[in-house]
């Protein structure tokens, strides 16, 4: 339903916003200079769950200098109601379920274009963009998410109204994994490219939902979107996408395995095959950056720990921990992937051992309902804050000791990133982008089997080194200096953009 003040937001005269500002610096002199749309549904400057908003805000921003990029996200309350101008540019019809909905446009201050896909009864509700306020998926989700793919498409093949037409579509995730089937089946000539952040979520619908979404017939068997019997957003995605990225090296071969594949290892096999499956590694943004972040009581540098013991007391202060013992501290989605159980079964062993443990962190209500239970049972070793907060979550990093992270699978990780940016080191389990991004015993503590003997003998190696201030010093020095900032991710994506581009020219050209 349209609030009031969603309306007095979404400006339907074409005029310039006021808060416009001059884009950012483009080198228009850049001869392979692309229109790239990319396509998410989560943004960290409006709206975030997670690492997909992080990385929507941050890649894009790397890229503008070399592209011009635009992004395409739904228009959750949470955006309409940011008070940031949206003007109406684009009109699109309904299509079978699908309604018809209206494209906004939205300029931030540094250039960045936001196009939002405008359906109040869709999109503007109280909640996450995927679940209600009680932790349930909206029963719709096909029909919101499916309609954010159609509306990528649409805008691809000029047919949305808007003066700008993209020469690639970077599609992010299940939310967006329909934009290239249904650019495929609409004749599309533009390539698109779908990035996995996370195999294990595939936005499943019933098979029946496939008229609703108007899915042809031909595409509903197992060479098209069909997975055990449903419909699988991400497999279209996989399926009609021109190149497949995930956010890490390893991760990108894990996901070829049966163990990590989850079902769909033998299509990504196949990509592998035709090389149109690789990685590429996240990096952290600017704003990570414990000197001048203003969302810390205190900055900080390297050999300098006076701002990290502010920010420390006032972690002890807002989680009620008291003042003696090293902080680990878990600032995390409490998801089954974050291995939130084997942190459940170490927790009493690092207290016994003289440590605390910080907790900021929402999902499941089973699991936010056990690490409540569990700070309650160590009042002043425990602390735990169910909830989502962006500040208290950097102040944690920042006046933390070390960070638990032992996920089960890990398709890059960006917490121990900021972690280790922060002199917080991370332990955590040998997998996926994790394993890329921690050099055990230099910058952090790794351990295998996902099981609680291996993972309390690297919390006992960080305490050994908790002990002897001058490795501690040494380690978070190498910790520090390990993050790399996205823009060292921007080559490979560059390189990957122009060759999807000359390869649908070489296409085009044969029809
Ligand atoms: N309670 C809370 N309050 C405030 N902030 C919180 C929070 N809980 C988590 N966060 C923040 O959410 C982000 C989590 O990002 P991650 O990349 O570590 O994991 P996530 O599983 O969400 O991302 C998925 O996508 C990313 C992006 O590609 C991959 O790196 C990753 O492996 C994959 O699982 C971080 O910015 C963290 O600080």
């Amino acid at each position: 339903m349209a609030s009031a003040a969603a309306s007095a937001h979404i400006q339907a005269t074409p005029t310039l916003c006021a808060a416009a500002k001059p884009p950012l610096q483009m080198h228009s002199e850049h001869p392979q200079r692309k229109r790239v749309l990319f396509v998410t549904s989560e943004f960290a400057d409006l709206i975030k769950c997670g690492g997909l908003g992080d990385v929507s805000a941050a890649l894009p921003r790397a890229l503008s200098p070399q592209h011009d990029i635009r992004l395409l996200i739904p228009g959750y309350r949470q955006v309409v109601e940011s008070g940031r101008p949206i003007r109406i540019v684009g009109q699109l019809p309904g299509l079978a379920a699908l309604p018809p909905c209206q494209i906004g446009r939205m300029d931030l201050a540094d250039g960045l274009i936001v196009y939002v896909l405008l359906n109040p009864a869709l999109y503007e509700r109280n909640g996450s963009p995927y679940v209600d306020d009680q932790g349930r998926d909206w029963a719709d989700n096909h029909i919101r998410f499916a309609r954010l793919g159609l509306a990528a498409a649409e805008i691809a093949t000029g047919d949305a109204g808007i003066q700008w037409r993209p020469e690639l579509v970077h599609a992010n995730d299940w939310p967006a994994a329909m934009a290239p089937a249904y650019m495929a089946w609409r004749q599309a000539s533009t390539p698109s490219l779908l990035t996995i952040h996370n195999l294990a979520y595939q936005g499943l619908c019933d098979m029946r939902c496939a008229s609703e979404l108007a899915i042809p017939e031909s595409a509903c068997g197992v060479d098209g979107l069909e997975f055990y019997g449903q419909l699988s957003f991400l497999k279209a995605g996989i399926a009609y996408a021109q190149h497949v990225t995930t956010v890490s090296r390893r991760y990108a071969r894990e996901i070829t395995t049966p163990e990590q594949g989850c079902g769909l290892d033998g299509l990504l096999r196949a990509k592998v095959q035709i090389d149109q499956l690789s990685g590429i590694a996240n990096g952290i943004d600017e704003s990570w950056h414990p000197e001048s972040d203003p969302h810390l009581l205190q900055g900080f540098s390297a050999g300098d720990w006076a701002g990290k013991r502010a920010n420390a007391a006032y972690v002890q202060q807002w989680l009620g921990l008291d003042d003696d013992g090293p902080l680990f501290a878990v600032v995390s989605r409490l998801v089954q992937q974050k291995g939130i159980d084997l942190t459940l079964q170490v927790a009493e062993h690092i207290v016994a051992r003289g440590g605390r443990i910080g907790v900021i962190g929402q999902g499941e209500p089973a699991l936010e309902a056990v690490m409540a239970e569990l700070g309650r049972r160590h009042p002043g070793r425990i602390g735990v804050h169910i909830g989502f907060d962006e500040s208290d979550a950097r102040r944690l990093y920042a006046g933390s000791d070390f960070l638990l992270m032992p996920s089960r699978f890990e398709p890059c990780g960006l917490s121990q990133m900021y972690a280790q940016r922060y002199a917080s080191l991370p332990i955590a389990r040998c997998t996926g982008g994790l394993a890329d991004t921690i050099e055990d015993g230099v910058n952090g503590f790794l351990f295998d089997a996902p099981r609680a003997d291996a993972y309390r003998q690297a919390i006992d190696r960080a305490l050994q080194v908790f002990d002897h201030p001058e490795l501690l010093e040494a380690m978070r020095c190498q910790a520090m200096s390990a993050p790399l900032y996205w823009h060292q991710s921007v080559q490979p994506y560059d390189r990957l953009f122009q060759r999807l581009l000359s390869q649908a020219t070489a296409y085009r050209a044969l029809r």
